[in-house]
């Protein structure tokens, strides 16, 4: 397969169509994977009736015959769910890559219930429904390099990967950038809110929050310097932003910030634990 023409992508079939799989499904139609070549089972009627209109994807409600076609196989169930759904769709896509997005769940649970080996695993984020993904990646031992560049291209088709060597850093990486627009949005609100309660319209202080992450996000991007540099910069001694940043140590705001975090991640851990093999 060339690496470029998505007009001759492989058969995918994605288990469950729901956010994360309709991100992915998204990037790989954007870049001219043909509808007909995607296939989704998703039991939930009005998701199902969700994909048709968004891609013109046909779900099926359940797994049948015809996901032996599909080299890739995109496991976007939740962690609960997997065991459950991999019961139905095991017998038929024994030969596949299978690609896993769920939090927590291990390539060991995963080869245990899809019989198979060749696993990668994925943490994306929501980003991904606009292009601006940031994914990192696991292969378990056994995954070709053929199969490493397919999840690649696949992946690549929401926004930016990295590969992690050890599976028990994705947990970390769910933490930090699977979990992380949740962090964005939060402080979004807040920054919106404080706008309100100093006098601003509150459609031009969310317009005033996000522009100052895409545009601090943009300097860090492209800067050689660190975000503490970069921080130091905007921060005049005895000025506005010296006395946010004290108030914001004076309540340890950082060190909660690190916990909570620490907290995603215990959960990754534990969900591996509760709904694994
Ligand atoms: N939403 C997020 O920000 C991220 C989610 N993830 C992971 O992606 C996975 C999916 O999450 P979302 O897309 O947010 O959830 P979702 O709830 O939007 O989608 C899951 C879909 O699976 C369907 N489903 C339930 N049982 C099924 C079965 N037996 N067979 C096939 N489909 C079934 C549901 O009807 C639903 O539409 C989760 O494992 C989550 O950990 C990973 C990174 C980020
Ligand atoms: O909250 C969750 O469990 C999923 C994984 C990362 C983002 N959403």
């Amino acid at each position: 397969m060339s690496t470029t023409d998505f007009s001759q992508f492989p058969p995918i079939a994605f288990i469950g169509g729901g956010n994360m799989a309709s991100a992915i499904i998204g990037g790989l139609i954007r870049q001219g994977v043909l509808a007909s070549r995607i296939m989704v089972v998703e039991p939930y009627e009005p998701q199902r009736a969700v994909l048709l209109q968004q891609f013109g994807i046909n779900a099926l409600p359940a797994a049948d015959g015809s996901l032996a076609s599909a080299q890739v196989v995109v496991w976007a169930v939740k962690p609960q769910t997997f065991k459950d759904a991999a019961a139905s769709v095991a017998a038929f896509t024994g030969h596949a890559l299978h690609l896993s997005v769920a939090a927590g769940i291990r390539s060991s649970s995963i080869a245990t219930w899809a019989a198979n080996e060749h696993i990668v695993r994925a943490m994306p984020n929501t980003p991904a429904l606009v292009g601006q993904g940031m994914t990192a990646l696991f292969a378990r031992q056994g995954v070709t390099p053929a199969q490493q560049a397919l999840a690649e291209q696949i992946i690549g088709t929401t926004g930016q990967f990295i590969w992690v060597q050890q599976e028990s850093q994705l947990d970390a990486v769910t933490a930090l950038s699977g979990s992380g627009p949740a962090y964005v949005f939060y402080f979004l609100e807040a920054m919106q809110q404080a706008g309100v309660e100093m006098g601003l319209p509150a459609e031009q202080a969310l317009q005033l929050a996000i522009g100052t992450f895409t545009g601090a996000s943009q300097l860090a991007a492209q800067s050689s310097e660190p975000p503490a540099v970069l921080r130091e910069r905007v921060t005049s001694k005895g000025g506005t932003t010296f006395a946010a940043l004290e108030s914001m140590r004076g309540s340890h705001m950082g060190a909660h910030f690190i916990a909570a975090m620490k907290a995603a991640e215990k959960r990754a851990v534990e969900l591996g634990d509760e709904f694994g093999a």
